[in-house]
């Protein structure tokens, strides 16, 4: 208890000017020559701030770099997951923004070649309170700080997470540029950030697939806690890829799918034409009223096949539907957020990543609000069984995240044995 409460006052420090002027002043260096005390002309055995967060508020935070250096811009946003920041570097859906973790230690387990949710980090950074020194996993194969550097990602540590969260948690979702660069001033990184923005842009077209190609990995059988719930049949689902993250499709072929996955701007009529059992939208990132074409591909689709919607799809197919989506304040990104079934009253721990969501007065009537998010109340989960689709707004397929909602992608399943026994 005591060590909690010693550790909490100081990652609870206030922010200091210059925080690396009081700590070198602080310590003295041991070496073979004697004893000397530090100070900024003395070069330490440790290292020392060499990068700034500057944010859209004006607030600059000091901090101390890993990864790759340079200046990036990107929307700031926390993610409260325990676990999993592999799986959350390598998810599409974080492209232009970074990611600050609540938990205080990241690092631990290294990275490993299992975990990639795609085939690179499309995130803008990563931002975390402590890095760890060693890790310590028998599936690790690379350190994080060695990870991000290869893969070109800027990363800081040793800043106040906690009260740049609750700055987001008051202010919203704020624009920040991270630099390693001394030449470039603060007006400057403040100046960056005040003129970028994420709200109208397309940022799917980046992160999708450039063709079609099937997916046939299944989640390795050490991992499968459904793997009771298996179907003699297979169906064939297309797949849109908007960002879309594996363990999506790992889950659908564990659930006995055959999955094509088509790029963002695959036209629906080649859809069709392939006569699939089903399609999937999938996650993918940004604001969805920034991508008409994906909603009209969507639109053309719907009625015609069973439909899922994941995240972005979820988003895509509200808007198909003639509602609306909004962006909200800080959104929610985290392995914890509870959800609540309409339809039977159940309630899932869901692992969520949006800034976005469906404004349920907007959509027509017909349309069912199947699941809300238990933290704000908003729409979670969407339905219209005359049509033929289901969607969520939150990560069935976790990784990270717990499992509560994995049985979904069997309810998929039974949407399109329904409709292929109908026709
Ligand atoms: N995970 C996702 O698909 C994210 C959806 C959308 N980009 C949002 O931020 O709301």
């Amino acid at each position: 208890m005591a060590t909690n409460a010693m550790y909490l006052s100081v990652i609870n420090r206030p922010l200091v000017a210059n925080p690396n002027s009081l700590r070198v002043r602080s310590f003295t260096v041991r070496c073979s020559t004697g004893s000397v005390s530090t100070g900024a002309s003395v070069s330490a055995p440790w290292k020392l701030a060499d990068a700034r967060l500057v944010l859209e508020d004006g607030s600059v935070w000091k901090a101390k770099s890993f990864g790759a250096s340079g200046t990036q811009v990107g929307e700031v946003v926390f993610n409260t997951s325990l676990t999993g920041y592999q799986e959350i570097l390598t998810d599409p859906s974080y492209a232009g923004q970074f990611v600050l973790m609540t938990n205080p230690h990241i690092g631990n387990t290294g990275v490993n070649i299992d975990d990639e949710e795609s085939i690179k980090c499309f995130l803008a950074g990563l931002i975390i309170r402590s890095l760890s020194i060693s890790t310590s996993n028998y599936r690790c194969t690379e350190s994080l700080s060695d990870y991000l550097l290869k893969r070109n990602i800027m990363g800081i540590y040793d800043v106040d997470t906690r009260a740049i969260t609750r700055r987001l948690r008051e202010d919203g979702s704020l624009i920040g540029v991270l630099s390693t660069e001394e030449s470039k001033t603060d007006e400057e990184l403040l100046e960056m950030s005040r003129t970028w923005d994420i709200v109208g842009v397309d940022l799917i077209s980046n992160v999708s697939c450039k063709q079609p190609y099937e997916w046939v990995e299944k989640t390795g059988s050490e991992w499968d806690f459904n793997s009771n719930r298996r179907h003699e049949e297979t169906f064939h689902v297309v797949a849109y890829d908007f960002g879309i993250k594996h363990n999506i499709l790992r889950r659908l072929a564990s659930y006995g799918c055959k999955i094509t996955v088509v790029p963002s701007t695959w036209p629906a009529a080649e859809t069709l034409k392939m006569k699939p059992d089903g399609v999937l939208f999938s996650n993918g990132p940004g604001d969805p009223s920034a991508v008409p074409y994906a909603v009209e591909t969507v639109k053309e689709i719907i009625g015609k096949v069973p439909i899922f919607g994941i995240c972005m799809g979820h988003q895509l197919l509200g808007q198909a539907l003639g509602g609306k989506t909004y962006k909200m304040k800080f959104g929610h990104h985290g392995g914890n957020h509870p959800v609540r079934n309409l339809r039977n009253g159940s309630v899932e721990i869901s692992a969520q990543n949006h800034n976005y969501a469906v404004d349920p007065e907007s959509l027509p009537s017909g349309v069912e609000v199947t699941h809300v998010n238990l933290n704000d109340g908003s729409c979670a989960g969407l339905a219209f069984p005359q049509r033929k689709l289901m969607s969520l707004q939150y990560h069935p397929e976790a990784s990270p995240g717990p499992h509560d909602s994995d049985l979904v992608f069997d309810h998929f399943v039974e949407l399109m044995r329904k409709e292929k026994q109908r026709s």
